[in-house]
């Protein structure tokens, strides 16, 4: 797999304040890689630096094995804020001028407008769009130059539900056309929904990165039940069980690293015994973040 981003070492200070410490981290060609943190933990500044708007105090990175260039960042698409668009000017227009701004053929206007669902409105004026549509707007400003990366910051902030699956489904889509996606979010459930990988930060340091659907891993718990009078000790029997409880009239047995709810089914099994109920569960995102944070 390709790397697209390589960050070494990469550090900020405002002042007294550091607000990216030492920061190292990998993105790779086809993911679509999150960078989840609380309110200043560090996510919008990361963003600036690999954009070449915010001068880094230390450390370096490379983009696609390069150290940055004005025409490397022509691979890279940003919507880091909300982008300078014309309220008495069509989305059509907007775009027109932003293509002009960024120097690239407005041959693919109606392209990246079908791509974010515009088209029907590209001849309305820029203010009466609502803010999803705005947003997605942006996205399609951003695409005009026919990037391979695309950065998202706090893409969905301040939509309604309507216009936060809008942008899932947009972002879904345009990850499946084979670009890299970083996206910065403070929203575990946009993260958990959206991307393959992610990267937790707090106070400017990186606290976690791994898959997405690893989170959990080695910790799933699998709720369970039989008929059986000795079913206590048979799950303590079972070499994967790290710990039982009882909850709801189920066994919740949480397992050991590396087992997972079909291995103690076959082991029930094994014994002669037939579950009545068994439902595997895994931790949510968002209780491994809260662990994740208070670790540290
Ligand atoms: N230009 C600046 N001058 C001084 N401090 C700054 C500046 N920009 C950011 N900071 C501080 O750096 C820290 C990290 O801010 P940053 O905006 O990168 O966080 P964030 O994770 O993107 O949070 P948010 O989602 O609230 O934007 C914060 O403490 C913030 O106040």
């Amino acid at each position: 797999m390709k790397t697209v981003l390589s960050i070494k070492g990469l550090t900020k200070d405002f002042g007294r304040l550091r607000a990216v410490n030492q920061l190292n981290l990998e993105v790779q060609q086809g993911q679509v890689f999150g960078m989840l943190g609380p309110n200043g933990s560090g996510k919008t500044t990361t963003l600036g630096m690999l954009m070449g708007v915010i001068n880094p105090t230390g450390g370096e990175f490379t983009w696609f094995g390069e150290p940055p260039t004005h025409t490397l960042r022509k691979k890279i698409g940003a919507v880091l804020e909300h982008p300078i668009f014309y309220p008495y000017l069509s989305g059509q227009k907007n775009l027109e001028l932003n293509a002009m701004i960024k120097e690239c053929p407005t041959d693919n206007i109606a392209k990246v407008l079908d791509l974010v669902e515009l088209s029907g409105r590209k001849d309305d004026k820029y203010k009466t769009y609502s803010l999803g549509m705005k947003q997605r707007l942006a996205i399609a400003s951003a695409l005009l130059n026919e990037p391979t990366v695309l950065i998202l910051d706090e893409p969905t902030n301040g939509l309604d539900p309507m216009g936060i699956a809008e942008i899932r489904e947009l972002t879904k889509k345009i990850a499946a056309s084979g670009k890299t996606i970083i996206l910065a979010s403070h929203l575990l459930d946009e993260v958990q929904k959206v991307c393959t990988h992610f990267a937790v930060l707090k106070k400017g340091n990186l606290i976690h990165t791994g898959p997405v659907d690893d989170v959990g891993r080695g910790s799933e718990t699998v709720e369970v039940q039989a008929d059986v009078a000795n079913l206590s000790e048979l799950l303590l029997d079972f070499s994967g069980t790290a710990s039982i409880n009882r909850e709801n009239g189920y066994f919740q047995v949480t397992l050991r690293d590396d087992f997972h709810g079909k291995d103690l089914n076959r082991f029930l099994f094994d014994k002669g015994v037939v579950a009545s109920h068994l439902v595997t569960k895994k931790k949510s995102l968002e209780k491994m973040f809260l662990e994740i944070l208070s670790e540290h």
